[in-house]
């Protein structure tokens, strides 16, 4: 049976590795798959991927490459030889994304290691429909959500960051073998914060969501442990 702490992400977003640290140890038995952000890393310059590496922790590497297809295919197999277990890019040109997915697999194949799981953000969950309106799109973000899983589907990368709101839409069009990393989850006593694409960690399993990263409820809270057992247990309540 699927554990709940199977599809839960943890996002140590601190720009100190000793707090990341102190997080890591006290969560070690409770979170298995531990998110490296652009705070984290650029702070730490990576010092906590090897830490988690360490504790035999799964690294999810979200520093969200979007760049001409020559830098991101470099950044890619990079990311590859850290040996992480998932990366992110953004969705972005056809021909960008093939490369990523084309040199991650050649790369782990080199290095005869496991090949990491590239997934592109679709629109970010801090993002309204507004605020599509304010930059020149005139889509709902369902609609672009929707749109660019289909294409990251059909550039060869293995999923996709979504909002949980709309996952079961994308699951619909891209199939269920298809990776889907939801954060925007807040348990329903937690703050919302800057996102503004929010579903409750139930909610999204229900929908279909596979993984759910979740930063500020568990690493802000009173007792981070107990409020990573809180989620665990929601999840599990309706696996
Ligand atoms: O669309 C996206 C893509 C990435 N994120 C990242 O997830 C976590 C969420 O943290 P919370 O504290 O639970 O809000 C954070 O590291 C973001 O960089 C996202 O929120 N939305």
């Amino acid at each position: 049976m699927v554990k709940g702490k199977e599809r839960l992400i943890v996002a140590i977003d601190t720009n100190e590795f000793d707090k990341a640290k102190e997080l890591i140890d006290e969560l070690d038995d409770s979170v298995d798959i531990f998110k490296v952000g652009l705070e984290q890393y650029v702070s730490t310059r990576g010092k906590t991927i090897d830490y988690l590496k360490e504790k035999g922790k799964k690294i999810f590497l979200d520093l969200k490459f979007h760049d001409i297809p020559n830098t991101m295919k470099s950044a890619v197999r990079s990311a590859v030889r850290d040996n992480v277990w998932l990366m992110t890019i953004h969705v972005s040109d056809l021909e960008g994304m093939r490369q990523c997915a084309l040199v991650a697999k050649e790369e782990a194949e080199k290095l005869n290691i496991e090949k990491p799981l590239i997934v592109g953000v679709t629109v970010l969950t801090s993002l309204s429909n507004q605020d599509l309106k304010d930059i020149g799109c005139d889509m709902t973000t369902e609609e672009l959500a929707i749109k660019r899983a289909k294409l990251a589907k059909e550039s060869g990368i293995d999923g996709i960051v979504c909002s949980a709101q709309e996952v079961d839409k994308i699951i619909q069009v891209c199939g269920d073998d298809f990776v889907t990393v939801c954060p925007g989850i807040r348990p329903t006593t937690s703050e919302v914060g800057d996102q503004k694409r929010v579903v409750t960690p139930s909610e999204a399993i229900n929908k279909g969501a596979q993984y759910l990263v979740i930063g500020r409820p568990i690493t802000q809270a009173i007792n981070p442990k107990q409020s990573a057992i809180n989620i665990v247990k929601e999840i599990e309540s309706v696996l």
